[in-house]
């Protein structure tokens, strides 16, 4: 062949090359911008067409106003703590109880309403229906909450219910003597108004999910289960409404935690001989943990954005966002390389790309003149729903990659299955039905929970599992999860009372309408 030959067939190889590029990117941006304009949120949510269960309404006057908020001041001033594994504040616990007597005497005597202690401290209640072939339902909270101190810089002391414009500050304010209250106000006020449910209910207050809830959930699945009860679905502490928390989104949207990540507690340990400080070795047990642990904080688990819940969250929510963001949203099959990198920058954001890791506890040492002989430390990893504890066990002897530092497992359970989401899932419908009835501006999309609760120990019994609250949570406010200044409006906790009331009367409903085609409501 000729050089000019040889050029001519290099040129038309190249123009083949270009052309099929073109043709790719074309072809990838007509789909993505199929999806972006395709993709809408509360489709399927057909509220014409729902059976009318809500029959009673419920309007707050000024006595039941003083009234709810005075109880819910009082629940916040009793200091019910679980301080830790193994000590729990049992005297608060006991006056919890008088006090819920107190408050809800009308739950407390009706004849629909079976009352039972569990576990000492957890309250079980069992709330009859009129129609026994359906199949009932659970709503959770729990009792105890996180130690806290004023000196943290709280405005207003933890336990003291003080109410500054129109927020009630206090620990267990939004986690969760909110929904405690809230579920148990709005069953007052439904039995008042001579409410009897078709669809039967129950009620578990555990004592102390705040460690784990070994003796209050765990107790209550075990009588549940020794009664053959199977639940429709169980509804818990979770996710909320966000609203400016998630940067780009217009307007608030309410999660609804399908799932929860899974945990390890990891010990690293070093053992070397112990000796004297005036003749150091190169390295001490307390150098090669710190390296292993600074290895470990410089290489975070994998990214697995998209690879879970979170991906569906992000589609949900995409045509609320605004351009570039809606396009980038609405198409994570291609973007979510991207995207991860943008909210792995924030620590909030980053507990939904990956595995996360904290190093919570550093023990080593006994005297300034001694070469200590063992140093501890521990990890608390929250498990992304793509990845196993074994997985992560395995990453981390990987990062490590030192074997003198000893890894072990002390706990640890897989991410929790993914309950339902679509038009057939009868705890999410009916969930989602009642934030948009309460607040219609709210876009509603299923989330993944990144903490852990009480719900877990429930898979036995149901596959539907819901971590969802009414709260609504502002910039500023996740901080507040555990942390100082843990607060909640008057109006929001009044909200909350209204959307149980309504929850609790929505799911009277005999079967949810028909699953509608089309991608838009109407
Ligand atoms: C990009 C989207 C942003 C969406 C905004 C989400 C805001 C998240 C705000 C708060 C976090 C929600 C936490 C859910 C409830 C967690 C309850 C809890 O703290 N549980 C404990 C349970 C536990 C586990 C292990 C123990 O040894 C003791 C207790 C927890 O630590 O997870
Ligand atoms: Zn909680
Ligand atoms: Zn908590």
């Amino acid at each position: 062949m000729t050089e000019s030959g040889s050029k001519l067939r290099i040129f038309k190889i190249l123009k083949i090359i270009i052309s099929s590029l073109l043709i790719t990117v074309l072809l990838l941006f007509t789909i993505a911008a199929i999806r972006t304009l395709s993709l809408d949120v509360n489709a399927g949510l057909q509220l014409a067409h729902w059976e009318k269960t809500n029959n009673k309404s419920l309007v707050i006057d000024h006595h039941q106003r003083e009234e709810l908020l005075a109880n819910f001041k009082e629940a916040i001033r009793i200091p019910t703590v679980s301080f830790s594994n193994t000590e729990s504040n049992t005297t608060a616990l006991l006056e919890f109880d008088r006090f819920l007597r107190k408050a809800f005497p009308t739950v407390f005597s009706s004849s629909l309403v079976h009352h039972e202690l569990v576990g000492n401290y957890s309250h079980l209640f069992w709330v009859k229906g009129s129609q026994p072939e359906l199949v009932p339902y659970m709503l959770l909270a729990h009792i105890d909450v996180v130690p806290a101190s004023e000196s943290d810089g709280w405005e207003a002391p933890p336990f003291s219910a003080k109410e500054i414009d129109g927020f009630i500050y206090g620990r267990g304010t939004i986690d969760d003597k909110n929904s405690l209250m809230g579920i148990l106000q709005a069953l007052e006020y439904l039995l008042l108004k001579g409410y009897a449910p078709r669809r039967g209910f129950y009620i578990g207050l555990g004592h102390d999910e705040e460690i784990n809830g070994l003796n209050g959930a765990m107790n209550i699945v075990r009588v549940l289960k020794q009664r053959g009860v199977q639940l429709l679905f169980v509804m818990d502490e979770g996710l909320t409404i966000s609203d400016g928390i998630i940067p780009g989104l217009e307007g608030p949207a309410a999660l609804i935690g399908l799932s929860e990540k899974g945990q390890a507690a990891v010990k690293l340990s070093v053992s070397v001989a112990p000796g004297h400080a005036s003749m150091p070795p190169r390295e001490t047990s307390i150098g090669i943990l710190a390296t292993a642990v600074k290895r470990l904080e410089d290489n975070p688990m994998p990214r697995l954005f998209g690879y879970g819940p979170e991906g569906d969250t992000f589609e949900h929510l995409a045509h609320k966002f605004s351009f570039p963001l809606k396009f980038i949203m609405s198409n994570l099959w291609l973007f979510s390389p991207l995207l991860s990198r943008i909210l792995e920058r924030k620590p909030v954001s980053n507990a939904f790309v990956r595995t996360t890791t904290a190093v919570t506890f550093f023990n080593a040492g006994v005297k300034i003149n001694v070469i200590p002989s063992l140093a501890e430390a521990y990890v608390n990893l929250r498990i992304h729903s793509a990845q196993s504890v074994e997985e992560v066990l395995d990453i981390i002897k990987d990062t490590v990659g030192d074997q003198r530092v000893k890894v072990e497992l002390v706990d640890g359970f897989d991410p929790l299955p993914i309950s339902g989401a679509d038009e057939k899932a009868f705890g999410f419908q009916i969930i989602k039905k009642t934030v948009l009835d309460l607040f219609p501006t709210v876009t509603v999309a299923p989330g993944i929970c990144i903490g852990n609760t009480d719900s877990r120990h429930f898979v036995d019994l149901t596959k539907n599992i819901y971590r969802f609250s009414p709260a609504w949570f502002k910039p500023g406010d996740p901080e507040r999860f555990h942390g100082i200044n843990e607060r909640i409006s008057t109006k929001n906790y009044e909200e909350m009372i209204v959307f149980y009331f309504n929850l609790i009367q929505n799911c009277d409903i005999r079967k949810l309408p028909e699953p509608h085609s089309s991608v838009h409501e109407l």
